[in-house]
């Protein structure tokens, strides 16, 4: 028997062949593995032929059912408190709470004020709106101004010729130019 030979094929022979008449080289080149194979063989004869029978289910369960154990007898302290990297965050994260509380200005906005100094522009500007007629004002007004000069950003969607225009002017006016507070 050539020593090249695979130990698969020496197992189709092995039958036939016993060990101790193979070549030194030949036998040397098997495993102590091999060995084992072929004993397992040998004790389930009538047995079909399947991995099972030939050990090496055998072995792969024995292997699954330790890790299970390993695994089962691993106990999880879940821990009772929040670490204390976390209570920082939290306290670092003061200003997402105050952004929730500017979220509810927004919404407690006025949406029908009944005049512009409800909406917290500086007299000067008011009286000059009063001057051109501008008394009362419009809804998107009274949604957009308060909420800008609460240094929000905003964008402003209405229908046209709703006043969206002086909704965002006049919050700029009250901080630029002559008529600021
Ligand atoms: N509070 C108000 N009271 C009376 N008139 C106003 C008021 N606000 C705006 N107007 C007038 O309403 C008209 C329409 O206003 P404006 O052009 O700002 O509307 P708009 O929503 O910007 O329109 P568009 O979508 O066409 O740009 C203008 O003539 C403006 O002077």
């Amino acid at each position: 028997m050539p020593s090249l030979v695979s130990p698969r094929l020496l197992f189709l022979v092995g039958e036939i062949i016993p060990l101790k008449k193979l070549s030194r080289g030949s036998s040397s080149a098997l495993s102590q593995g091999s060995v084992r194979f072929f004993s397992r063989v040998d004790r389930h004869k009538n047995a079909p032929l399947t991995l099972a029978n030939l050990g090496f289910n055998t072995e792969f369960e024995k292997t699954t059912k330790n890790k299970r154990n390993k695994l089962e007898n691993v106990k999880v302290n879940y821990p009772t408190e929040a670490p204390k990297s976390r209570e920082k965050v939290a306290a670092s994260d003061k200003s997402r709470v105050v952004r929730v509380k500017k979220t509810l200005e927004i919404d407690s906005a006025p949406f029908a004020a009944t005049s512009f100094s409800e909406l917290g522009l500086p007299s000067p500007l008011i009286e000059r709106l009063e001057m051109e007629g501008f008394n009362v004002p419009t809804d998107v007004q009274s949604a957009a101004i308060p909420t800008i000069l609460k240094n929000h950003d905003a964008v402003i969607q209405s229908y046209t010729g709703s006043g969206k225009t002086l909704a965002y002017v006049l919050p700029i006016l009250s901080k630029v130019g002559p008529l600021k507070g």
